[in-house]
């Protein structure tokens, strides 16, 4: 997969340099670029921004330059085209897994109070341009978000995660544990403190973990995120129990 991000602090995404994605990198599953907005900004202060029309505070991210960066990235292909947003539809696990299929994604960070609507317009008549809002709060730049989406996108990817653990076992992944919160977990020591590794996991019943963890996922969601049990109905809680 090839990632492009425009964003004028290209030296944000420095974290992409190491971990899980960092290693992606080195064995070519990932190929990150990424690109200075003001390298195609003419004037001798390399502008981006200007007033916005109809007045308002802040200032805009002006079209010209994001439409000459755009062009010289993207020649005559065919990115998806994903921009961060406060006012995007949500970042959930079902997009991720979506655009972690994609060949080539293109992310445009945006700054001040966001990028000129009529580039997203432009390239919305050759791209598939998703506005995506990674939560409800305001940030003040796009490129937060990206860091997270590229996480979250390259996790899945082949190989990037190892074999030690699979996607498939996430939250939010389809299967039997899709909308639960991820349950407690635990490693050596047996007694830490005085506290004591739930029994059933020292069991070696796999039967019993799995429900044991069912049941510690179900009441962490129901503390937690009430709003995704009401999702759940019995006939997928009963789905899951055969399922386990
Ligand atoms: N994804 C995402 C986001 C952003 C976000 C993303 C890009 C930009 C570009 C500029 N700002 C500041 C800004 C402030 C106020 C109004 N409009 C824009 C951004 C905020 N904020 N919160 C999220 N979940």
């Amino acid at each position: 997969m090839r990632l492009d991000i425009v964003s004028i602090f290209p030296e944000y995404f420095a974290p992409l340099d190491v971990s899980l994605i960092g290693k992606a990198r080195e064995r070519g599953t990932l190929d990150v670029r990424l690109h200075q907005l003001r390298d195609w900004a003419h004037d001798v202060h390399k502008t981006v921004d200007d007033t916005p029309y109809g007045g308002g505070p802040g200032m805009v991210m002006k079209p010209e330059v994001w439409g000459e960066a755009i062009d010289s990235i993207i020649g005559d292909g065919a990115p998806r085209m994903v921009v961060p947003t406060p006012s995007g539809r949500p970042f959930t696990q079902e997009l991720a897994q979506e655009l972690a299929h994609e060949p080539w994604l293109l992310f445009c960070c945006g700054r001040y109070e966001g990028i000129d609507s009529r580039v997203m317009a432009e390239y919305g008549t050759r791209l598939r341009v998703d506005e995506v809002s990674i939560g409800d709060y305001v940030l003040a730049g796009g490129e937060a978000a990206v860091l997270v989406m590229v996480e979250a996108i390259g996790r899945l990817l082949p190989g990037v995660l190892g074999n030690a653990h699979s996607a498939v076992d996430d939250s939010f992944a389809p299967g039997a544990m899709q909308n639960l919160l991820e349950g407690p977990v635990f490693t050596k020591p047996p007694v830490w403190r005085g506290r004591e590794v739930p029994d059933v996991l020292l069991s070696g019943h796999h039967g019993k973990v799995a429900r044991w963890r069912r049941d510690e996922a179900l009441r962490r969601t129901m503390r937690n995120r009430p709003d995704l049990v009401e999702a759940l109905d019995a006939s997928a809680l009963d789905k899951r129990d055969k399922e386990l």
